[in-house]
C-alpha cells in the first residue's frame, strides 16, 4: 500500500520507527517529514499530508504529534480526508471497518512504539464495511447539514 507518513517535532522519533516498520512490511513509504527535532507547527505538515491522501498519491495517511490532536485537526480540515484519532487498536479497526478512515493520528507522548504499531496494524489491515456505514460516510462530505426540503 502507498502510505504518507507526516508529524511535528515531538514524534520524530515515533515517525522513524514506524516508517522502518512499515517498510519492513513491504509498503511504500513516503515520509512528508520533518527529519529532525527542530520546533515546528502541526498545521503545515498536516496539511501536507491531507493532500497526498486526497489526490490519491497515497491510499493511507499517518499523523503523529505529541497528542495527536493538533495534527488530527489539521488534517481533518481537508474535506476529502477522515482522520481518526487513536490511542488502542481497537479503535483503529472500528475507524476502518465503520468510518473508512483514510489517515489516523496517535499522540507519541501519549503511546508508545508498540501500541502504536499495533493501532497502525489494526488500520491498514481492516476493511470497510460498506452498507449502513457508506450511507453514513457519504454525509460527512458536507460541512454543515443541508436545511431537510
Ligand atoms: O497538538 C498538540 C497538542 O494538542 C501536540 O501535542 C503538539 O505536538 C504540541 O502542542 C507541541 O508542543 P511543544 O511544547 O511545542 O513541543
Amino acid at each position: 500500500m502507498r502510505i504518507a507518513i507526516a508529524s511535528d517535532h515531538a514524534a520524530v522519533d515515533l515517525k522513524a520507527e514506524l516508517r522502518d516498520w512499515m517498510i519492513e512490511a513491504g509498503h511504500e513509504v513516503a515520509d512528508l517529514g520533518p527529519h529532525d527535532t527542530s520546533s515546528v507547527d502541526y498545521p503545515d505538515y498536516g496539511f501536507k499530508l491531507a493532500e497526498v491522501v486526497a489526490d490519491g498519491t497515497a491510499e493511507r495517511g499517518v499523523a503523529l504529534c505529541g497528542s495527536g490532536i493538533g495534527i488530527a485537526i489539521a488534517v481533518n480540515r481537508h474535506p476529502a480526508v477522515r482522520c481518526a484519532l487513536v490511542n488502542e487498536p481497537l479503535s483503529a479497526e472500528l475507524a476502518r471497518s465503520h468510518n473508512d478512515a483514510n489517515a489516523i493520528a496517535m499522540g507519541a507522548r501519549l503511546v508508545g512504539a508498540e501500541m502504536a504499531k499495533a493501532c497502525l496494524a489494526a488500520f491498514l489491515d481492516t476493511a470497510f464495511l460498506g452498507d449502513r456505514h457508506q450511507r453514513r460516510v457519504d454525509k460527512l462530505r458536507f460541512s454543515v447539514q443541508e436545511p431537510a426540503q
